[in-house]
């Protein structure tokens, strides 16, 4: 179990305010919320990668470490130069049969990163986070980038994850968490809206739907 209890950041103003929030050991969690409610600096804070806030995360009771957990965030960083290969030795990724993993990513491993397409380094950077096999993997809008095949093979590895690790993905495709998510978890105004599990999916799609167009229609009526 994921406990996160009465986590407050604030850049100009604040950014997650009082926010707790249980995740479930051996699930998939889906974080949704419109840009800028606050799920990647809710990722960056469970990683510790923001130092000003307060409140804590803990993981099985204890605090929640590096040791522990693994974070793909929506933007990677390269060093010029570096092959595919040589990048994913910088992680340990014990008992990894890498090269099994780039028959189905089909990934240029000898060639330089810098040569990559954006969904290559994607998936690139995808490996570096499974191989490190942690037990909390948490993912920054994973699917950007990725062609039709690897976000159904992203899907596939997020199905056969589950119970095995506690995972928590982001995107702005509710689709794309629906299909593979138990719960998913609805972040506005720094705080958790609502978390629904499988069963409540269909209705948690139609209530977004039905307020996206709600506050939008009447200004497209106007202009289109
Ligand atoms: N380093 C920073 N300095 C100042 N403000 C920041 C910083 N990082 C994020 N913010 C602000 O915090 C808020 C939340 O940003 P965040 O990136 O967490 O949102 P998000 O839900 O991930 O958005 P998106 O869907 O666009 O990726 C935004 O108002 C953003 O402008």
């Amino acid at each position: 179990m994921i406990s996160i209890k009465n986590l407050k950041v604030k850049y100009d103003q604040p950014v997650l305010d009082d926010l707790s929030l249980d995740l479930e050991a051996g699930c998939v969690h889906g974080l949704v919320g419109v840009n800028g409610s606050g799920k990647t600096t809710l990722l960056n804070t469970l990683f510790g990668l923001t130092k000003s806030g307060s409140g804590s995360v803990l993981f099985n009771g204890q605090p929640m470490t590096k040791e522990s957990c693994s974070f793909l965030p929506t933007e990677n960083f390269y060093y010029s130069y570096i092959t595919g290969r040589e990048y994913l030795s910088l992680f340990k990724t014990a008992h990894f049969e890498l090269d099994k993993w780039k028959e189905l990513f089909h990934l240029p491993l000898d060639e330089r990163v810098e040569t990559y397409s954006t969904g290559m380094k994607k998936k690139l950077s995808l490996l570096a986070i499974i191989g490190q096999d942690k037990e909390v993997i948490m993912l920054d809008e994973p699917y950007n980038g990725l062609d039709m095949e690897s976000a159904q093979i992203l899907q596939m590895i997020l199905e056969r994850l589950k119970k095995k690790k506690t995972v928590i993905v982001t995107s702005h495709i509710i689709q794309s968490l629906t299909r593979v998510c138990d719960w998913i978890h609805h972040l506005e105004k720094g705080r958790i809206k609502n978390s629904v599990g499988n069963d409540q999916f269909d209705e948690l799609e139609t209530a977004i739907a039905e307020n996206i167009k709600s506050r939008n229609n009447d200004l497209l009526n106007e202009l289109l």
